[in-house]
């Protein structure tokens, strides 16, 4: 089990280290999985380049040697840049400098013929490399540059450009194929794309849906709570004051079973939206439960909050439902609660509870605040 545990942290401090270094938490989803594979394909790159430079010195290919050890130079270049760099723009000017490097390695490939003249067969590393990395616009010029070089190195009369000669047909199958290699690399970058891009809709979607409420598009109870725990730190920090108001609608029912469920409905969009319009930006207001609203007021005693809710109850009685055929007019009652901090949440909503009752109790369309209902010693 120790072991287990022991070989876990190795493997993740190598992926914290060196596969994922350089990843940041102000970066979106996409840009750390490019990082991620600039890493990769900078460390995969590196060995490759250099085992073949150290092979090719040996075997006294001087000039393959050192351009591919320079290539392996480059890429650690490139790894070295994502570790240690502050540069906010080190995600882009890596993966631009791996592509020119790996162009060039393999412009040069080409001109020499590499082992057995073997060395253009590398070039297919190329589209997709380019693709995901400058996406599909970029990718496809840069591929179209690249095969325009190519074909100039190659044609030249006389293959006055090459350090070796290949056969006519080997040079056109080469450059037809690395064409479809680009055109499938680049259709598949565009779906692949395409499918992120609606899997992160969706999930976008859902995650809002599952926050707020889709009829008053206030937060719900899922999506407050969020906004209760970072104001709840954030108070305890500051040493400041936060107050709930927990708000229900008076007789609701009775505006259902009387104008129906879609006036009661409009009813509650009518509520919400005056509610929303009726607080500060720091404030939040979220849809509690059926007819029940929660105001969570950072920064706000309880006299504050009594005195706000107060201002709402009125404004609300004052601004009657616009329904098809009449206008209805709706009250609540509000019961107020200042949390303590070293407390919690629930001992509040529990009050502001408690203050709500009180408040229907003696006749609805009021405000009661939790401190009032303790007797004063
Ligand atoms: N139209 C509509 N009604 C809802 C919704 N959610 C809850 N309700 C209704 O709200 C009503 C709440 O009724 P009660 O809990 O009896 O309270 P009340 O009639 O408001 O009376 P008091 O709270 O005592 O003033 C119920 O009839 C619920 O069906 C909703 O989304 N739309």
């Amino acid at each position: 089990m120790k072991a287990q545990n022991s070989s876990r942290s190795i493997i993740m401090r190598f992926y914290h280290g060196v596969i994922s270094s350089g990843c940041r938490d102000y970066n979106d989803e996409e840009t750390n999985r490019k990082i991620v594979v600039v890493n990769l394909f900078a460390l995969v790159g590196m060995s490759i380049t250099l085992s073949l430079g150290i092979k090719a010195l040996f075997n006294a290919d001087y000039p393959l040697g050192s351009v591919l050890l320079g290539s392996a130079f480059l890429f650690a270049v490139c790894k070295g840049l994502l570790h240690h760099s502050k540069l906010r723009y080190s995600h882009i000017i890596t993966p631009v400098l791996l592509v020119i490097c790996l162009m060039s390695l393999m412009i040069f490939l080409i001109i020499g013929g590499g082992v057995a003249n073997t060395g253009p067969l590398w070039i297919f590393v190329l589209p997709p490399v380019a693709m995901f990395f400058a996406g599909v616009v970029f990718g496809v010029v840069t591929m179209v540059v690249f095969t325009l070089i190519c074909c100039v190195i190659m044609f030249y009369p006389g293959e006055a450009l090459l350090m070796t000669s290949y056969p006519h047909e080997f040079k056109v199958r080469l450059l037809l194929s690395f064409a479809t290699v680009t055109f499938l690399s680049a259709f598949y970058e565009h779906s692949r794309q395409t499918s992120f891009r609606i899997i992160r809709d969706i999930s976008e979607k859902f995650e809002k849906q599952a926050l707020n409420d889709p009829l008053t598009d206030l937060p719900n109870r899922r999506g407050v709570q969020q906004f209760i725990d970072f104001e709840i730190g954030r108070a305890k920090r500051q040493s400041e004051e936060l107050s709930i108001i927990l708000c229900d609608i008076d007789r609701f029912k009775q505006v259902n079973d009387k104008y129906g469920h879609d006036a009661g409905d409009i009813a509650l969009q009518h509520v919400a939206s005056l509610f929303k319009s009726s607080i500060r930006h720091q404030d939040a207001v979220s849809r509690w439960g059926g007819e029940e609203f929660l105001f969570v007021l950072p920064g706000t005693k309880e006299s504050d909050a009594e005195h706000l809710a107060d201002k709402i109850r009125q404004s609300l009685a004052d601004t009657p439902v616009q329904l098809k055929n009449e206008q209805l007019t709706i009250t609540a009652s509000f019961g107020v609660a200042q949390l303590n901090l070293s407390v919690g949440l629930d001992k509040a909503l529990s009050l502001s509870d408690k203050a709500l009752y009180r408040a229907k109790e003696n006749g609805r369309n009021q405000v009661v605040t939790a401190s009032s209902l303790t007797p004063k010693a």
